[in-house]
C-alpha cells in the first residue's frame, strides 16, 4: 500500500519540513510547534521537532513521546506504513540535552514523591520532560492525577470489614462446580480483592465472568453494610452501560433472595452522565474534587475504552472513602483518545515488585483464604519469587480472569493464542476450523468478493432479517437482527477497507431484498453508525442502530438492554450507514457472527490488539479473511502506545 502525498505545511522549514514532507508530521503538528517555539523564544529545530512529534503522538493515542524509542515506532499516513529510517533523527542524548535546556520544557524531578507544580515558579511551559518521556503539560497533569489518586488509595488504610463474614459470604456465592481439580477460583479471589481494597481491577476477556463476579462483589458489600451502600454502575458508552445493567441484573437474579434484594434498583449510566455532563464544556463535569460524587461504590466497565483524561476526571470526582472497581479487558485495543489506562493499571511495573510479607491486604486475603488450590492467593507465599508474578498484582488489587465460560471453544482458544503472541497456536486453531472459527486464506486485493459465496449468504440472511423487522415496525427484532453478523475491517479505505466492503455488502443486499433502499436516504432497515458523542440525546460514537417504521413515520432504534431506544431521525446529526465497520468502532459491541477482513502485511494497523479485539467481538463464530503472513505479523506485533503510567504506578 502506498501512502498518499502529504499536505505541505508552508510554515515548516529544516527538520520540520523534512518530517512533514515524509508525512510523519501533519500541517497541524507543524503549526503548533512553530507557534509555541516562537512564543517561548526557542530557536532549536530539535525542540520544535520533539514538540510536533508529541502532538502527533497524542493523535495516535499515546500520552507522551518516548525519545529513546521514537525512531523504532511504526508511523502511518492514512493507514499506510511510512519508512522513517532515512529521516534525519537527532541523536537521542543530544536531543534530550536540547530539551533539558529548552525554555519550552519543564524538567520534572525524577523522584516520584514530587507532584505537578513543585517546580512551577517560572512562566508556564507547554512541555514536561520526565526521564526520556516528553509530555504536553496538560497530559502530564492527567497522568500525574491518575497516578497520585491510585497510589493514595492503595496506600490508605484498607476498608474495615468483618473478615469472617466476608469468608462466609464468599463461600456462599462461589462454588467450584465447574472448575478443574487444580484450578484456583480466580473469580473468588477477584471478589475478595474488590471487597478488601479501595481500588480494584477485575480484568479478563469476554465471557470470563467479570460481570458475574462484580454482581457477587456488590451482593457481598451490601450484605456487609446492611444494604445501605449507594452504588453506581458506569461505562464509557450508552450501549455498554445498558449491557452492564442488564448483565448485573441477570446475574443478581441468580443470587439467594436475601443477597439479591439490595441490588434490585441498580442502574447503569454512561461516565459522562455519572460525572454530570455540561453543555458548556467537553472536558469539565458537574462533579469534580470540589463537588464529589455521592456514591460509596463506583463500578466502571469496558475500562479499555476509557481515556486517560476521563479516568483523571473520574478519580478526581470520587471521594477517598469510595470503592472503585475497574472492569475490562486489558488486551483489547485501547481508547480512541490518548491513554491505555486499563492495560497500564493491570500490567503496572509495581505489580511485579516484591510483596512485603506484612502487607495488610495480603494478610486479609489469606484470612479469607481465597482458595486453597495450588497457585491460588490463599496458598501462596510472598517469599517465593516464583510466585511473585501472580501474587504481586493480586496484592495490589488486580486480578485477571482467564477461564472463558461463554465462547464456543475455538473462539476462546484462538483469542488465547493471539493474546499470548503464539502465532503457531493461532494458525493451528484456524486451520482446524470447526463450527466457531473459519479462515478464508486469500489475499483480498486479488479477490472478487462475489467468489466469497458463504460470506454473501451470511450477509444476505442477516440483512433480510433486519429489513423484515424494520418494515414490520418491530424495533427490538430489528436491533437484534442487526447484531447477527458484522463485517469488520481495520482500514477505512482501499481493498481491505470499510468503504469497499460496505459497498459490497450493500450491493449484495440490493440483490437479495426486493425494494432495498428504495425509500431514499432514510430507508427502512438502513443500518446506522453514530460517529460522534452526543450525551444530550444519549448516543455515543460507535453506537449502532437501524431505521424502523414507527407508527406512520420512521425512527432510528438503538440497542439499549431489553428495549431499544427510539430517536426521531431529525435528532441524528452524526450518523452514517454501517454495512461494515472498523474494529475500533466495534469495541464495546459483540455480534453473533463476525467476518474480519485482515489488513495486508505492510499495514501499520496490523497488530495483536486489533486481531484480538476483532476475534473477541464474535459470540458464536468468527471468520477471518487474509493471508498467513499477515496473520503471523498481527499476532507477533503488539501495539506500542507511549505512556508513563505503567512505569510510574
Ligand atoms: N464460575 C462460573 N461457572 C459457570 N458459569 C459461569 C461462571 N462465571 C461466569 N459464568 C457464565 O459465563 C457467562 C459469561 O459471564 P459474564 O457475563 O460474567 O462474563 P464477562 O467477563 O462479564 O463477559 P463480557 O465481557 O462479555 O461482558 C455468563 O453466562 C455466566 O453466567
Amino acid at each position: 500500500m502506498s501512502a498518499p502525498a502529504p499536505e505541505v505545511a508552508v510554515r515548516a522549514t529544516g527538520l520540520l519540513a523534512e518530517f512533514n514532507a515524509r508525512g510523519v508530521l501533519s500541517v497541524a503538528d507543524v503549526n503548533v510547534a512553530v507557534t509555541l517555539s516562537r512564543l517561548c523564544r526557542e530557536p532549536a529545530p530539535e525542540a520544535a521537532l520533539a514538540l510536533a512529534l508529541t502532538v502527533r503522538a497524542l493523535r495516535g493515542g499515546s500520552v507522551c513521546l518516548d525519545l529513546t524509542t521514537v525512531t523504532e515506532e511504526v508511523f502511518d499516513v492514512d493507514e499506510a506504513m511510512v519508512d522513517t529510517s532515512s529521516l534525519p533523527w537527532p541523536e537521542t542524548s543530544s536531543w534530550l540535552e536540547v530539551l533539558r535546556r529548552s525554555p519550552m520544557v519543564q524538567v520534572h524531578p525524577e523522584d516520584a514523591g514530587v507532584g505537578v507544580g513543585a517546580d512551577e515558579d517560572g512562566p508556564a511551559r507547554p512541555l514536561r520532560l520526565l526521564g526520556s518521556r516528553l509530555y504536553l503539560d496538560r497530559y502530564f497533569a492527567h497522568e500525574e492525577s491518575v497516578r497520585a489518586q491510585l497510589t493514595r488509595r492503595r496506600r490508605a488504610t484498607p476498608p474495615v470489614v468483618d473478615l469472617d463474614r466476608v469468608e462466609a459470604l464468599l463461600d456462599q456465592l462461589f462454588d467450584r462446580t465447574d472448575l478443574a481439580e487444580d484450578e484456583p477460583s480466580w473469580q473468588r479471589i477477584a471478589a475478595a480483592n474488590s471487597v478488601l481494597n479501595w481500588v480494584s481491577v477485575v480484568a479478563g476477556g469476554p465471557g470470563t465472568g467479570k460481570t458475574t463476579t462484580v454482581a457477587k462483589v456488590l451482593a457481598t458489600l451490601q450484605a456487609l453494610h446492611g444494604g445501605r451502600l449507594r452504588i453506581t454502575l458506569a461505562a464509557p458508552t450508552g450501549k455498554a452501560a445498558a449491557r452492564l445493567e442488564e448483565a448485573v441484573r441477570a446475574e443478581s437474579a441468580r443470587l439467594p433472595e436475601a443477597l439479591r434484594a439490595p441490588l434490585a434498583g441498580l442502574s447503569a449510566a454512561t461516565l459522562h452522565r455519572v460525572l454530570g455532563w455540561r453543555p458548556d464544556s467537553r472536558t469539565r463535569f458537574r462533579h469534580d474534587a470540589a463537588n464529589p460524587l455521592p456514591w460509596d461504590v463506583v463500578v466502571v466497565d469496558e475500562m479499555s475504552m476509557v481515556s486517560l483524561p476521563m479516568m483523571a476526571r473520574l478519580l478526581e470526582a470520587t471521594r477517598s472513602g469510595t470503592r472503585v472497581i475497574l472492569v475490562g479487558d486489558p488486551d483489547q485495543l485501547t481508547s480512541v483518545e490518548a491513554g491505555a489506562v486499563m492495560a497500564d493499571v493491570t500490567h503496572a511495573e509495581s505489580n511485579s515488585a516484591p510483596v512485603p510479607a506484612d502487607d495488610v491486604r495480603l494478610v486479609a486475603l489469606r484470612h479469607v483464604r481465597a482458595d486453597d488450590r495450588p497457585g491460588a492467593a490463599g496458598a501462596m507465599s510472598p517469599d517465593d519469587p516464583a510466585q511473585a508474578r501472580t501474587l504481586g498484582p493480586v496484592v495490589r488489587g488486580v486480578v485477571e480472569l482467564t477461564h472463558t465460560w461463554r465462547f464456543g471453544h475455538e473462539i476462546g482458544a484462538l483469542a488465547r493464542a493471539v493474546r499470548a503472541g503464539d502465532a503457531d497456536a493461532a494458525l493451528e486453531v484456524l486451520r482446524a476450523g470447526g463450527s466457531h472459527v473459519g479462515w478464508v486464506e486469500q489475499d483480498l486485493s486479488a479477490t472478487d468478493p462475489d467468489d466469497l459465496a458463504a460470506l454473501r449468504e451470511c450477509v444476505q440472511r442477516a440483512g433480510r432479517a433486519v429489513v423484515e423487522a424494520a418494515r414490520a415496525g418491530d424495533a427490538a427484532a430489528a436491533v437484534q437482527a442487526l447484531e447477527q453478523h458484522r463485517v469488520l475491517c481495520a482500514h477505512r479505505a482501499g481493498p481491505y477497507g470499510v468503504t469497499r466492503w460496505g459497498r459490497t455488502v450493500e450491493e449484495w443486499l440490493v440483490r437479495a431484498v426486493p425494494g432495498y433502499g428504495a425509500e431514499g436516504e432514510w430507508y427502512l432497515g438502513r443500518p446506522l453508525l453514530v460517529t460522534a458523542n452526543d450525551p444530550e440525546i444519549g448516543l455515543y460514537n460507535g453506537d449502532t442502530g437501524v431505521v424502523v417504521r414507527a407508527g406512520r413515520g420512521l425512527q432510528a432504534a438503538f440497542a439499549r438492554g431489553q428495549q431499544p431506544t427510539l430517536h426521531p431521525l431529525i435528532h441524528l446529526d452524526a450518523v452514517q450507514s454501517v454495512h461494515a465497520m472498523t474494529v475500533h468502532k466495534a469495541q464495546g459491541s459483540q455480534f453473533s457472527e463476525v467476518t474480519f477482513v485482515l489488513p495486508p502485511l505492510d499495514s501499520a494497523l496490523l497488530t495483536r490488539e486489533l486481531l484480538y479485539t476483532a476475534v473477541t467481538r464474535a459470540r458464536e463464530r468468527v471468520e477471518i479473511i487474509g493471508t498467513e503472513d499477515a496473520l503471523r505479523r498481527a499476532v507477533e506485533r503488539p501495539v506500542s502506545r507511549a505512556s508513563g503510567l505503567r512505569q510510574r504506578l
